[in-house]
């Protein structure tokens, strides 16, 4: 194929995902790993919009059950996601990619404030969007984020870049007899509780008619194949199950 399937992508990766198996919370070759990964993908026409976790530095819900306020433990995990946001920008410019950080939240002596028409304007001239500090707000994750600025940007296709290789029937972490999902509807995801993503996530691209793929994160040149039209991961998306 030699046009991608799509013109422009919400790409999500897991934050969690960047740790080094020694436990540092971003490994460089990881990083640059992906980063040569979406230099290809722009490199094919394909316009990027990132979102990344911050699962490697932390999540608010953990910190809140150690007894941190919980606005307050959000508002840190918000601040871990623009961490990682900046090290994916300084690992982009590396392979030659322009590439802009965007926040949520105002800190515009680090990075841009996120303002919709200028994303979409950066998108539009070729430079690789990563969408910093979730949606700005506590009580949200990072997947939410990835679909509101999915919607928002009027992306073709979000994909979940994540530890498993798809959608199973129960957390394949924990079971091992969880039987592996190539198709579903948003509301079988969301009907049989499948945890992948989070429910706000769901219907955020359910009720916009997004289509999702959800897919392995460590699977070399995968998203490029992807967008070359193989079939990886899970499809999720509205409607009949293909
Ligand atoms: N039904 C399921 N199918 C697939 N994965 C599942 C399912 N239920 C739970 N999971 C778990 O969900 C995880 C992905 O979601 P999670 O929110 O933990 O990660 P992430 O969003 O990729 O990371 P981060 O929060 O660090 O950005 C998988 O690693 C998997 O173990
Ligand atoms: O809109 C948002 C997005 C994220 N948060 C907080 O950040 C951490 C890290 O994000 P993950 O999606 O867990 O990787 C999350 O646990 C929240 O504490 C937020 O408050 N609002």
């Amino acid at each position: 194929m030699t046009k991608p399937i799509c013109q422009r992508i919400l790409l999500k990766l897991s934050g969690e995902a960047l740790m080094s198996e020694a436990g540092g919370s971003i490994d460089s070759d990881i990083l640059n790993r992906l980063a040569a990964e979406i230099r290809e993908l722009s490199d094919f026409g394909v316009q990027v919009g990132l979102v990344i976790g911050g699962g490697n530095i932390l999540r608010g819900a953990d910190k809140a059950s150690q007894g941190l306020d919980r606005v307050t433990s959000d508002q840190m995990g918000m601040l871990a996601t623009v961490i990682n946001a900046l090290a994916m920008q300084d690992a982009l410019e590396h392979q030659g990619l322009q590439a802009r950080v965007m926040s949520a939240l105002k800190i515009n002596q680090v990075c841009e404030d996120y303002i919709r028409r200028r994303a979409v304007r950066h998108l539009e001239k070729g430079r690789v969007v990563i969408f910093a500090a979730g949606t700005g707000n506590p009580f949200f994750t990072t997947d939410s984020a990835a679909s509101l600025r999915a919607i928002e940007i009027n992306a073709g296709l979000m994909i979940k870049a994540t530890k498993v290789k798809g959608v199973y029937s129960d957390d394949p972490a924990k079971n091992k007899e969880a039987v592996f999902y190539p198709h579903l509807t948003y509301d079988e995801a969301l009907d049989q509780r499948l945890n992948v993503m989070d429910t706000t996530a769901l219907v955020l691209c359910r009720d916009n008619d997004i289509p999702m793929r959800i897919m392995n994160i460590f699977e070399q040149g995968a998203v490029m194949r992807l967008m070359k039209g193989e079939e990886i991961g899970s499809l999720i998306e509205r409607g009949n199950k293909k």
